[in-house]
């Protein structure tokens, strides 16, 4: 009941209004030298966040989790809760991404890491992080809808320091459709649009159809211009189902425990899922609302 009291927040978005929570304090934060003790780091987080904290949740723009095994979706899901909902879409695994192609100094390290499926340490991410936030603070946003952050206890305890995470919404999928959705992806190296080139059926012992996931095929303007993600083999991509159970699974209790937690099954693939979580979350007035508007 405690969630579905916080997401009906975001029945009223019409006029958002400025967010609480405060980019800069989660800046410092994670910029602190004293991030090596981490006892200072949450009492100073602690104290700062007490006054960064809002008292009615709802009268701010929404701050949401999504949480995720590899190849699930959460980024396609956030990004269209994104646009819906008028918040940034903060997906660390893109800035990750960003910073190894550029040729910053960090470019190397973590080509080494995530060729071989494994986390980036936490300070990395941190101050990737902390980057993007400053820049969404100057474009004058506000709220978030976070997705592949927090992927570690730590990560999880920094950010619960800092600000109220409202929702933390844990998408699910069956392990086997996960490996194929993550080998099919292909993604247009020019305008950035994630597609999916493989047909998923899943059927049960007596032959009926369990999972149905149709491609999600590019328009002809991206066709000729796919690339795959080098940490999309087979190899990698079951480390990284490896490392999710290992390190990022406990998470999900971490807000199971705080009751932000909602378990969504995807029931098969976009045209699917994505009015079911829109009722999931309260959201179906908003986004036919917004349809019929455009
Ligand atoms: N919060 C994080 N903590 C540590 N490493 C991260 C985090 N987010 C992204 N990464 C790194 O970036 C890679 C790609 O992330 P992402 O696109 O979210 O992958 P996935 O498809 O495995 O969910 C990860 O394998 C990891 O190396």
């Amino acid at each position: 009941m405690a969630v579905l009291n916080r997401f009906a927040g975001a029945r009223a978005p019409a006029t958002f209004y400025s967010s609480m929570f405060n980019y800069y304090a989660l800046w410092k934060a994670f910029s602190s030298s004293s991030l090596s003790s981490e006892v200072d780091l949450k009492s100073i987080l602690l104290s700062r966040s007490s006054s960064s904290r809002p008292d009615r949740p709802m009268d701010r723009n929404v701050q949401w989790v999504f949480l995720g095994c590899p190849g699930v979706g959460k980024g396609t899901y956030a990004s269209r809760l994104s646009s819906l909902l008028g918040v940034p879409h903060i997906a660390t695994g893109d800035l990750v991404r960003e910073e190894l192609s550029s040729s910053g100094p960090l470019a190397s390290q973590l080509a080494e890491i995530v060729s071989q499926g494994k986390l980036v340490s936490d300070e990395i991410i941190f101050d990737l992080l902390s980057k993007r936030l400053r820049a969404s603070e100057a474009k004058g946003e506000s709220g978030f809808i976070l997705d592949g952050f927090p992927r570690t206890i730590r990560q999880a305890e920094i950010l619960e320091g800092v600000t109220d995470v409202d929702l933390v919404v844990n998408l699910k999928l069956r392990e086997e459709a996960l490996l194929a959705k993550c080998l099919g992806r292909r993604i247009c190296s020019e305008c950035g649009g994630n597609y999916n080139i493989t047909c998923i059926e899943i059927k049960d012992k007596e032959g009926r159809p369990e999972l149905y996931m149709a491609p999600l095929l590019p328009p002809p303007n991206c066709a000729s211009k796919l690339i795959t993600r080098s940490d999309d083999t087979e190899a990698i991509v079951k480390e990284r189902l490896r490392i999710y159970k290992e390190t990022s699974q406990p998470v999900e209790d971490f807000y199971r425990r705080r009751g932000k937690l909602l378990e969504f099954d995807l029931p098969g693939g976009i045209p699917e899922s994505w009015p079911k979580l829109l009722q999931a979350l309260n959201l179906e007035d908003l986004n036919h609302n917004q349809s019929a508007a455009a």
